[in-house]
């Protein structure tokens, strides 16, 4: 136990599956991500065995992070310590309850001919993502499966919309991360069913028909919103596109700046008090972006992509040498857990040292550091686009992910108005999101610190938010 909790003592791992942490072999694709040679998300493999350098990047970068309006003692202070123990209970008490539940009630049991096929709307290493519908009792078979409807939208006999995504047949380790997600997305929506795209369950493909393949496993989704949040992002007229479906007609009459400000402080606080959420009971996302963000015609912002989550419980996941990562948006350590963390016990062992695991490294930091991506790209409107958010992120890593050091140097001009309100808590924010980890792996604030932090206490968009509500009630 003195090793599991000591990571400078403990044993450089050998590559075993499944690992709680990274592989040594890892740190040749860790260099070149840090690099910034890879360019797209990448899945790393492992490079040849033998590599045993550490690690050191989550021990970099030392620095005071502290800063006006805020107490230094809450940078990264690890709150979801506690939560892990209860996600303990989540994995052996209630994940069992639920599927003997869903069985009795038949929720988990179904079938390809429930289901009517739409566009595709984007494919992954391992899925393909398309948009679909659940058939009617009153429609006949022979309208079901196989007949690839692209007219979905606009057909009034399918009103229960769906997200379908096929596991890739014969693609390596696809099978494998199809059941991870749908292990995550179970775990999810007893966790945080608000917080998430809500999981209707899986399915075997029985034949081979369209693009169904026989013995093929598909995931399915209830069908939360036409737009993520990086397609509102890329619009010309962001973030004021998002204004009526946040707060209806509620900001008219305030000057513009202040409106847009309101608008990304809604966004920041749905997205925070999500991963809040997901990190009290164990599990880090690892690919927090605006692609994986969906926009609700309520305007409610809900995470999906649990492809390459992890769970610290139980080590659910944890490969990091595998893991996804999207160089735009992941943090300068890219895992979760120093390399020098040996593999986890068994299971309900690693349970009950989970939350001490937590102390130590924060894991949950990884998703903030991108949170942190977000905000700055929301809110500097150079940034919004691919090219300027490359940019951005070399020039960071030239300043040391120091982002008031890429402030004062950065030649790109770029307007930080936005953040720069409000005596400047939004720019306050992102430099204790955006930084290197600190003291202990610490250096960068918990989402539960974040939403303390002072640009959320003055709760204009909240305000704003529930007056919109009110109005529409009347
Ligand atoms: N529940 C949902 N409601 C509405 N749209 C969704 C939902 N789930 C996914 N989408 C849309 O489909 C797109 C692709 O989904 P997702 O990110 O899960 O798959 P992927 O990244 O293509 O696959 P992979 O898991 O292999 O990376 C999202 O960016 C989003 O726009």
């Amino acid at each position: 136990m003195a090793s599991l909790l000591s990571p400078a003592a403990a044993p450089v791992p050998q590559a075993r599956q499944p690992l709680w942490i990274s592989s040594p072999r890892a740190v040749p694709h860790a260099a070149r991500l840090r690099s910034g040679a890879a360019r797209q998300p990448v899945r790393c493999s492992a490079a040849p065995g033998g590599f045993r350098r550490r690690n050191r990047c989550w021990l970099a970068g030392d620095r005071e992070v502290g800063g006006p309006g805020f107490r230094g003692a809450e940078l990264g202070v690890p709150d979801g310590a506690a939560g892990v123990l209860v996600g303990a209970v989540d994995a052996y008490l209630l994940a069992p309850l639920q599927l003997g539940l869903d069985r009795l009630l038949g929720r988990r049991n179904l079938r390809m001919s429930d289901f009517v096929l739409g566009e595709r709307l984007g494919e992954g290493s391992f899925g393909v993502v398309y948009y679909g519908a659940i058939v009617p009792k009153d429609v006949t078979i022979e309208e079901r499966v196989g007949k690839r409807r692209t007219r979905l939208e606009v057909d009034d006999r399918f009103k229960e919309k769906v997200i379908l995504k096929k596991i890739k047949v014969g693609t390596k380790g696809a099978e494998e991360c199809g059941e991870f997600e749908e292990w995550f997305n179970y775990r999810v929506s007893r966790a945080a069913p608000e917080s998430c795209a809500e999981f209707l369950g899986s399915f075997i493909a029985d034949r081979t028909v369209s693009e169904f393949t026989k013995g093929g496993k598909w995931l399915v989704w209830k069908f939360e919103g036409n737009r993520n949040l990086a397609d509102y992002i890329r619009d010309r007229s962001f973030p004021l596109n998002l204004e009526s479906i946040m707060f209806g007609r509620v900001l008219q009459g305030t000057d513009a700046i202040k409106r847009n400000a309101l608008i990304i402080k809604q966004v920041m606080r749905q997205i925070i008090t999500s991963l809040k959420k997901i990190h009290d009971t164990g599990i880090v996302h690892r690919d927090i972006k605006p692609a994986n963000l969906v926009v609700t015609r309520k305007g409610q912002i809900k995470l999906i992509d649990f492809g390459a989550a992890t769970d610290l419980r139980i080590g659910k996941n944890y490969e990091p040498d595998r893991g996804l990562l999207d160089p735009d948006y992941c943090p300068p350590e890219l895992y979760v857990l120093p390399e020098e963390t040996p593999e986890p016990p068994a299971e309900p062992i690693a349970a009950i040292l989970s939350p001490f695991l937590w102390q130590l490294n924060s894991p949950d930091l990884f998703d903030m550091y991108s949170a942190g991506i977000i905000l700055m790209q929301m809110a500097v409107p150079s940034l919004r686009s691919s090219a300027g958010l490359k940019n951005f992120n070399s020039e960071l890593k030239t300043f040391g992910y120091d982002l008031s050091r890429w402030r004062e140097s950065t030649r790109s001009r770029p307007d930080l108005s936005i953040l720069d309100l409000d005596s400047g808590r939004g720019w306050d924010l992102a430099t204790k999101l955006i930084s290197e980890r600190g003291n202990l792996g610490r250096g960068r604030l918990t989402a539960a610190a974040a939403l303390r932090h002072p640009y959320f206490l003055l709760g204009g968009d909240q305000a704003a938010s529930i007056l919109s509500r009110l109005s529409l009630s009347r």
